[in-house]
């Protein structure tokens, strides 16, 4: 597959994305690009089009209209199975309630989307990634025998582990203690510092929005905004002005 230079320094670059409901435009017209290397937050009050932008960003859902592309790969011109292994080799996902699969340990969980693709993980990045995540002495353990905490960076690490394009999390702190929360968020910024991974952050919380790089305003299934180098009061005070 040959890629431009531009298209390579943009992990995701969406154009006129619309994602209509019916009658409502959930995204109406959203056109944004996300640099290689770069932790942007994704806020906007209920109802917004968060979660849609999400699902259509990431090729879980296909928009109505216009165009988006994942590592210069226009996902839409894809067929169902093609778009179904980008997402799983070249996406990462973090959710609220982590995902993981109950009767797996902590290694099989982790290197599931690898293996799904007939493939074994690389030793050597596999144990970076479990060491990143301090999870190295909880390999044989379900999910169920983990904290909150512990079973967020597990689901990190499966989405790190394919050296994905980019990183979507979802509201990856929302089921988590405060304290647990700023610990998975320190864990988000220093991957993205010490990696160059690419991460979309979607949240409620301004104090986690802090942590980007620049925080994202949706409203209205429109982009309406975007603080660089955020403080919790910058985007508080963005958020009540919404
Ligand atoms: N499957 C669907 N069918 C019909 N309407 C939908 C569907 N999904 C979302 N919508 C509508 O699209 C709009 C945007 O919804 P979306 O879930 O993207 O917002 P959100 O910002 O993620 O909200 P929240 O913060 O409450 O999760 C809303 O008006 C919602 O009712």
């Amino acid at each position: 597959m040959t890629m431009t230079a531009e298209a390579t320094a943009q992990a995701v670059s969406l154009d006129a994305v619309t994602r209509t409901y019916g009658s409502v435009r959930a995204l109406d017209g959203v056109t944004w690009t996300f640099p290689r290397g770069g932790f942007t937050a994704v806020m906007g009050p209920s109802g917004s089009g968060k979660s849609t932008f999400l699902h259509c960003a990431s090729g879980l859902d296909r928009p109505t209209a216009g165009t988006v592309r994942i590592g210069g790969v226009d996902i839409g011109r894809l067929s169902e199975t093609k778009r179904t292994r980008l997402r799983r080799e070249r996406v990462g996902y973090v959710f609220q309630d982590f995902n993981l699969i109950p009767s797996m340990d902590v290694e099989q969980n982790i290197t599931l989307p690898i293996r799904l693709g007939g493939a074994a993980a690389e030793p050597a990045w596999l144990a970076e990634v479990v060491r990143r995540v301090g999870l190295s002495d909880r390999l044989r353990h379900r999910p169920s025998e983990l904290s909150g905490g512990q079973q967020q960076r597990a689901a990190l690490a499966r989405a790190l582990v394919t050296r994905p394009e980019v990183v979507f999390a979802d509201e990856p702190t929302g089921a988590l203690d405060p304290r647990t929360a700023r610990d998975v968020l320190r864990l988000l910024r220093e991957t993205v510092d010490a990696t160059g991974q690419t991460l979309v952050l979607v949240t409620h919380d301004p104090m986690a929005a802090a942590w980007a790089d620049s925080v994202l305003f949706l409203d209205e299934g429109r982009i309406v905004d975007e603080l660089a180098g955020p403080s919790a009061a910058a985007v508080a005070a963005r958020w009540e002005a919404l």
